[in-house]
């Protein structure tokens, strides 16, 4: 199993502190590191890749540190943010390059199955100058595949793609997951987070805001309103009801979709009230669901803390 830990990190470039005394382990799977731009999420991937040294704190994989250590390199495959200036190369010799400097002893037949993984044997003889965005991402990935590690670090993979390349790279992620490979992604597109994601780790300002399963994380919020949206047989006599109790901070009728829209002060005691309350008015429930746990309203909230 392969663990990367972040112990007590901190990381500055002179008067700006990029990453600010962040602890947190990846395991096996998908994970996602959330924030926005400017969070810390580059300089923190840079530091787990063992391209940057932390100013303070220790990163390792699986008790070794990272920094200055060839062989852990041989562990992590990292698909940068930037694209590397290797327009002149045609893809196929771009993934040799990176096997070769890897010192695979077959370089060429690893950067075969690295190319196949991804899908790119068919381009592999073009330049990667001519290359599309999504192309150019997934002609990273093969290099960063190249040597098979068991940990994947990606920056911000899905910048710039068309929803036909993100879906296939979300496929390819989540093949990756499987494998039991630690895949480690940063976004600020929330809803692939939300769609690839087992775990997430989210960042604020070079501070580690929160961490788990993103549902988990928002009923741990307990202090700000839950919104739901409710429909029922008498929407009028359960919102009346509804407000009566003191887990319930407001309830507005919303006529034209026929809908109640209710802030709950807390999770459980509300999940607990309303189908007690419809119950004892004889009212049936047809829809209970959440409003705003899509993790963009997550995000947001642990932004505005
Ligand atoms: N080499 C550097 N020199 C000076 N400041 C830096 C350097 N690298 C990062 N920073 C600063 O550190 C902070 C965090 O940057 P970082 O790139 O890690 O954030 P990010 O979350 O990846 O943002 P983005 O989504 O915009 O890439 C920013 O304020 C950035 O300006």
């Amino acid at each position: 199993m392969t663990v990367m830990t972040v112990a007590d990190v901190s990381r500055w470039f002179g008067n700006v502190v990029a990453v600010n005394d962040v602890t947190m382990s990846v395991g096996p799977g998908i994970t996602g590191l959330l924030g926005p731009n400017g969070a810390g999420k580059s300089t923190l991937i840079n530091m787990l890749a063992g391209f940057l040294p932390p100013s303070a704190g220790t990163v390792t994989l699986d008790g070794a540190p990272v920094w200055k250590n060839p062989q852990i390199y041989r562990s992590i495959g990292l698909v940068p943010e930037r694209e590397a200036a290797y327009d002149v190369l045609t893809g196929h010799q771009f993934v040799v390059a990176n096997a070769e400097l890897h010192g695979l002893p077959d370089a060429g037949a690893a950067a075969q199955r690295a190319l196949a993984t991804v899908q790119m044997e068919y381009a592999q003889d073009r330049k990667i100058g001519g290359y599309s965005k999504g192309m150019r991402q997934r002609i990273k990935m093969a290099s960063a595949l190249v040597h098979e590690p068991s940990v994947l670090l990606l920056d911000e993979p899905f910048n710039g793609m068309d929803p036909r390349q993100r879906l296939h790279l979300m496929e390819l992620l989540q093949a990756m997951g499987a494998e039991g490979r630690t895949v480690l992604f940063s976004s600020h597109i929330l809803e692939e987070v939300e769609r690839l994601a087992s775990q997430i780790e989210v960042v604020v300002a070079g501070r580690h805001a929160a961490s788990g399963d993103f549902r988990e994380i928002r009923r741990l919020m307990t202090d700000r309103p839950h919104r739901y949206v409710i429909s029922s047989s008498d929407d009028r006599a359960l919102a009346a009801a509804l407000i009566a109790d003191g887990s319930t901070t407001s309830v507005s009728l919303d006529s034209t979709t026929e809908t109640l829209e209710v802030d709950a002060v807390e999770f459980l005691p509300f999940a607990e009230l309303v189908p007690r309350v419809a119950r004892d008015a004889g009212i049936r429930l047809y829809r209970v669901s959440p409003a705003d746990e899509s993790l963009e309203s997550v995000f947001s909230y642990l932004v505005a803390i």
